[in-house]
């Protein structure tokens, strides 16, 4: 089992990364909770795939289990579901010393990390990430939220997990589109960090390929995030790189009701189209688009949007939450595997960049 330890001022922790691990769950919790009460959070299709499978493992070691489903989807990720989620901890009896498991995707993560962050104002949380992006990234860091009506992550908090559970073999049952974007966040590390990654880890031939050295992957692009959130865990400097692709991203996602592009797709469209407004801009090496164009084309994700409403675009950008009163501050690409932040006057953002 690969261990990669997060070390931040309040808490530390460990993502722990192997192959079956899940059959280990009751083993690596003992590690972190005294408690014998958990609720698991998942989603109808993650329950339908490996609800048993983990029930059965945490009842089989003395574990009093509960179990709350949402249906799969962005749409999860809402205030109405939270208060669903606060009363099934109510309904469970869940004190501050027991546990919560997150069990799923990106939604199940950022969701069920935001109701452990606020639910008694805080009762300690696991990650068990069960697509490509849940365990290369929204299980790692701490950052949690809920969407708005009015655009996405408007909600949340920075709450650690006690650990983090990563299973690479869960990874096989992925439909095709859902494995793409993870490709995409995978992308994002290649290009803000080390562009390496890419070349030699993710540029596979096939699916197969890439599944058999999924945990190598996983765990590069951990470290990676592990270093950045080391380094700044709440978003106030270097962490920002971690947003290339998202000013643009989230502002698709919203427009478009999280009905026409996934997160991946997004953040893909938006890396793409980010970076040739930088390379015109002068502010990228030349060439760079063109390659990272080629990546996210690679791997079957879009590079952009059909249709360009540059006003409503425009208009969710600034709910980013990078923005500051002067300006939004955006994540461009010096070089492939070398990011920056730069900050741009709110006037300047529609014509420079969309
Ligand atoms: N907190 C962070 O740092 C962070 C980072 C990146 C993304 N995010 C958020 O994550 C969300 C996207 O996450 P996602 O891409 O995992 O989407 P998701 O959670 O919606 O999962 C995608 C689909 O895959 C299904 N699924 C999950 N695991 C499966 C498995 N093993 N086999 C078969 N199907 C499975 C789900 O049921 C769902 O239908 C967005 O809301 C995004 O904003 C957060
Ligand atoms: O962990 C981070 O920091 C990230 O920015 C990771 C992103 O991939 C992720 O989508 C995150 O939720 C976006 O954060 P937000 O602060 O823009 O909502
Ligand atoms: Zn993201």
């Amino acid at each position: 089992m690969e261990k990669i330890t997060v070390k931040l001022p309040d808490v530390s922790y460990d993502i722990c990364i192997a192959n079956g691990l899940l059959c280990q769950a009751d083993k690596l919790l003992c590690q972190v909770t005294a408690s014998k009460k958990v609720v698991i959070v998942t989603d109808e299709t993650v329950d339908g795939l490996y609800g048993e499978r983990l029930v059965m493992n945490l009842t089989a070691a003395g574990f009093q289990v509960a179990k709350f489903i949402i249906p799969p989807g962005e749409t999860s990720k809402s205030l109405a579901m939270l208060e669903k989620l606060y009363s099934s901890f109510l309904e469970a009896k869940l004190t501050r010393s027991d546990l919560v498991i997150a069990f799923g995707g990106g939604v199940v993560g950022d969701l069920t990390g935001f109701a452990a962050a606020t639910y008694l104002r805080g009762i300690a949380y696991v990650q068990i990430p069960t697509t490509l992006l849940a365990q290369i990234d929204s299980s790692v860091g701490g950052k949690t939220a809920i969407n708005l009506p009015q655009g996405k992550n408007l909600v949340g908090a920075f709450y650690q997990p006690a650990v983090v559970l990563i299973d690479p073999e869960l990874l096989r049952s992925l439909p095709q589109r859902t494995l793409r974007d993870g490709m995409a966040e995978t992308i994002k590390y290649g290009a803000i960090a080390d562009w390496n990654l890419f070349e030699q880890l993710v540029d596979c031939r096939s699916r197969e390929e890439f599944l058999s050295q999924a945990d190598r992957v996983i765990a590069a692009c951990c470290r990676i995030k592990r270093d950045v959130v080391e380094e700044d865990e709440k978003d106030i400097g270097r962490r920002m790189i971690l947003n290339f692709g998202h000013s643009i991203g989230h502002a698709i996602e919203q427009v478009y009701r999280y009905q026409t592009y996934t997160h991946g797709e997004a953040v893909a469209i938006g890396m793409a189209k980010i970076t040739e407004r930088s390379e015109m801009l002068g502010l990228s090496q030349p060439g760079t688009a063109a390659r990272l164009r080629e990546a996210l084309i690679g791997q079957g994700l879009p590079i952009e949007t059909e249709g360009w409403d540059r006003t409503a675009l425009f208009n969710a950008m600034t709910l980013d939450k990078k923005n500051a009163t002067d300006g939004l501050q955006l994540v461009v690409l010096r070089a492939l595997g070398q990011a920056d932040v730069i900050r741009i006057r709110l006037n300047d953002v529609a014509d420079a960049f969309l």
